[in-house]
């Protein structure tokens, strides 16, 4: 199966939460919008300087030469000017104030002469300039924000700047977690010979936090084909969907396999990706499950193309953005096989002379998380493509972004 096919299937079996709740602007950051937001003031409400200077009519600019104007008072931001600005007049004025009737031109004072209750403008000014207008950046009745945003700080300004203290979000989704395998010891525990702690279970947590999901955790289930239908079971009445590691590929100890034919409906892909080929995805219950595979570059990489966009659906998010792909040198030599679509892991960052380059964080193997750890970007390598030599251009996809 090609990644978008499972892409798509997946995207296409969630249902988006239906619960919805109202939030306090200060806790709105990262969740998502139940329903559009329509401007009820305009912004700026009235037109107003932005600059520091003098506000005048147009028609009194000089076209040549220099002119004299009475300043007949003044407008400050939140104590405007009354009056009307006449011919032959002008208001002195600050940034943000609102511009006095009569006035529809802001000289700023840098371009002014003042002199004892009068100030004296030159040409080169243009009628209209200067001035900010009524609902230049919000307009009444507009959608300042559409239903399926995930609120970033400007939304939130941009809620504040409407006047509104509370917001309709959907609920938080909540996801069940778990990892599978009986040579995993939880951190902090001694570790047997042979043994290795549940790292998977961690940085899936970090990836799910990120997407501010309420996480349920039912920490490592070992081997145990009853206890995994009792975890399956829980998990799918406690959550909306349920994300596991291990025990997908073909290994006589995954268990996990049997336990998910008894508890659901799922099926066990094998998608033209590397790392992250054995993917098992279906339903326990009314819960969307997945079920990846347990090497910790591969749980992470298929988390990102597949779990990710569907948890964000599901959270109510759409349109789902569209992942940011460019084009870097490679400085690395890379190894690909036709087949699949590969993520390896890179570092990219200019060269200083202009141009983007990238190169791998040393091994590759789908257990190598030292790989994960140190990359700032994937290097995705595509389906038919073969070995990398220095100096290609490949495409990168970028973990990177303001915060
Ligand atoms: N005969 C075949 N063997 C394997 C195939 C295959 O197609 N045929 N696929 C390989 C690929 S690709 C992957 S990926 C793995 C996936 O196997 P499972 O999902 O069943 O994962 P496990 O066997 O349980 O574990 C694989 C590997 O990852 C380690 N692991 C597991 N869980 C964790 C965890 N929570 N934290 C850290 N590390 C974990 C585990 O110890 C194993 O080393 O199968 C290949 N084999
Ligand atoms: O998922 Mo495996 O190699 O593709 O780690």
């Amino acid at each position: 199966m090609t990644i978008e096919v499972a892409q798509t299937r997946i995207l296409d079996a969630v249902h988006v939460i239906a619960e919805t709740e109202t939030v306090d602007l200060r806790s709105a950051l990262g969740r998502v919008l139940a329903g559009d937001v329509r401007a009820a003031v305009a912004v700026p409400s009235a037109p107003n300087s932005a600059m520091d200077g003098y506000a005048l009519r147009g028609a009194d600019l000089p076209v040549s030469g220099k002119r004299r104007l009475e300043i007949v008072g003044m407008s400050r931001a939140g104590a405007p000017y009354s009056g009307v600005v006449g011919e032959g007049q002008c208001v002195r004025i600050f940034t943000g104030a609102v511009m006095p009737a009569g006035a529809d031109t802001v000289v700023m004072q840098e371009h002014a002469e003042a002199e004892a209750g009068w100030v004296v403008v030159g040409s080169g000014e243009k009628p209209g300039q200067n001035v900010r207008q009524t609902g230049e950046d919000v307009a009444v009745g507009q959608v300042v924000l559409a239903r399926g945003r995930r609120m970033v700080p400007a939304d939130l300004g941009m809620l504040a700047g409407q006047g509104a203290t509370r917001v309709p979000v959907y609920r938080k989704l909540k996801v069940a977690l778990f990892t599978t395998g009986d040579e995993l010891r939880e951190p902090g525990e001694v570790l047997p010979e042979g043994g290795l702690y549940d790292s998977n279970r961690y940085a899936l947590l970090g990836m799910l936090q990120r997407l501010g999901i309420e996480i349920r955790e039912f920490g490592i289930v070992g081997d145990d084909r009853q206890r995994l239908e009792a975890v399956l079971a829980q998990a799918s009445a406690e959550a909306d969907a349920i994300v596991s590691t291990g025990g997908v590929s073909v290994g006589e100890f995954d268990l996990l396999r049997e336990a998910l034919e008894q508890a659901g409906r799922v099926g066990f892909w094998k998608i033209a990706i590397k790392p992250g080929r054995p993917l098992t995805f279906g339903s326990v219950g009314g819960a969307a499950f997945f079920g990846l595979p347990g090497n910790p570059v591969a749980a992470m990489v298929t988390f990102y193309q597949f779990v990710q966009p569907a948890l964000r659906r599901m959270a109510g998010e759409w349109p789902l953005p569209v992942p940011v792909l460019f084009k870097a040198v490679c400085l690395s030599s890379l190894r690909k096989r036709p087949g699949r679509v590969e993520f390896q892991r890179g570092i990219v960052e200019p060269d200083g002379g202009g141009r983007m380059v990238v190169r791998k964080t040393g091994q590759q193997g789908s257990g190598i998380l030292t790989s994960m750890s140190q990359a700032n970007c994937f290097i995705v390598l595509p389906l038919d493509s073969g070995p990398v030599e220095p100096g290609s251009l490949v495409d990168v996809q970028p973990f990177f972004g303001l915060v």
